[in-house]
């Protein structure tokens, strides 16, 4: 069942490709246009037929869409959306891919001085290390979750349109109020992100650090993968959601200066407790799921 007469993705990059793709391949939707700064990116991603043609301006590329999703870094909302605004087509519903939610509503609220009832905030939980449209891929949502966070104005008839365009796409739809949405990220990626960059950046001002590279091996490899990914999209996540972050930032702090203790202390009862909790909780709840 078609989710979309024409689609405007802004942000043509891995979400956003993805979602084109993944909505091309099923059918869902009638033309896809993208937009994006950098006119040698938008003209890949047309070669590539991840969209059919493709804007510099927003406006543009939403003029006539009854479908459009903002999939710009978290910094970059609130400018696209305003640049977008004027040539909103009455009926279009618009929703976005951010990784913080409290952030982008509070975008739309400056832009709109209200929260549009015909928006939907949204958050893709799946991804990769890599960015740009040439990583983007149509399987990437299978069978992970996506969560939207309405609120109170938002249309429920907004919110199925979105829902039905993520099961196009073959994800798992949730709902989850906004600030535990960012509680609960906040623990389970943008701490991770931040644990990752501060490891490798670490050891990357040490001395003789390239010998130490060298010596790293696959375990080094599968916990700093995410260190990878764009830094600017990071920077602006960890902003975004500050506060949440915080909160987690401070209590991983107490924790490892606990586990600092037992090792200065020889207190192997206390590593042997909190490494088999860890390993319990990882393989029961971790280990073996489907998607994000
Ligand atoms: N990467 C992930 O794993 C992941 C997962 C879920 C959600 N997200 C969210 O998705 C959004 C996009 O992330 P991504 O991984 O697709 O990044 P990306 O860098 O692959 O794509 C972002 C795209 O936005 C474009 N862009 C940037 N600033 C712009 C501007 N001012 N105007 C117009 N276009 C602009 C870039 O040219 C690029 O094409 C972010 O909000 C991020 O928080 C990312
Ligand atoms: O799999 C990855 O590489 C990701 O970073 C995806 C990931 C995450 O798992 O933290 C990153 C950002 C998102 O908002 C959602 C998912």
């Amino acid at each position: 069942m078609a989710v979309a007469r024409r689609l405007a993705v802004l942000g043509v990059g891995l979400i956003g490709g993805s979602l084109a793709r993944a909505l091309r391949r099923a059918e869902a939707v009638g033309e896809i246009v993208g937009c994006g700064r950098d006119p040698a990116h938008l003209a890949r991603a047309v070669e590539l037929g991840v969209v059919d043609r493709a804007e510099t301006d927003p406006a543009a590329a939403v003029a006539g869409a009854d479908l459009v999703v903002l999939a710009v870094p978290l910094g970059a909302m609130r400018a696209v959306l305003a640049a977008a605004a004027p040539a909103l087509a009455a009926d279009a519903v618009v929703t976005d891919v951010g990784s913080a939610k409290a952030s982008v509503i509070a975008d739309a609220r400056a832009v709109f001085g209200r929260i549009p009832r015909w928006f939907v905030p949204g958050h893709p939980i799946a991804g990769t290390e890599r960015s740009g449209v040439e990583a983007a891929f149509a399987e990437l949502f299978e069978d992970h979750r996506v969560l939207l966070t309405p609120v109170a104005e938002t249309d429920p008839a907004a919110v199925e349109r979105v829902r039905r365009m993520w099961e196009a796409a073959g994800a798992v739809v949730e709902t989850m109020e906004v600030a535990h949405h960012d509680a609960v990220l906040a623990a389970t990626s943008h701490l991770p992100h931040m644990l990752a960059y501060a490891l490798v950046d670490a050891l990357a001002r040490l001395e003789g650090h390239e010998e130490i590279f060298r010596y790293a091996a696959g375990g080094f490899r599968d916990f700093t993968r995410i260190a990878s990914s764009d830094p600017v999209m990071w920077h602006d996540i960890c902003l975004a959601n500050r506060e949440a972050l915080l909160g987690m930032l401070r209590r991983f702090q107490a924790d490892l200066a606990r586990l600092a203790d037992a090792v200065e202390a020889g207190d192997g009862e206390t590593l042997l407790a909190t490494f088999r909790r860890a390993k319990a909780a990882r393989d029961a709840h971790v280990l073996g799921r489907g998607g994000g």
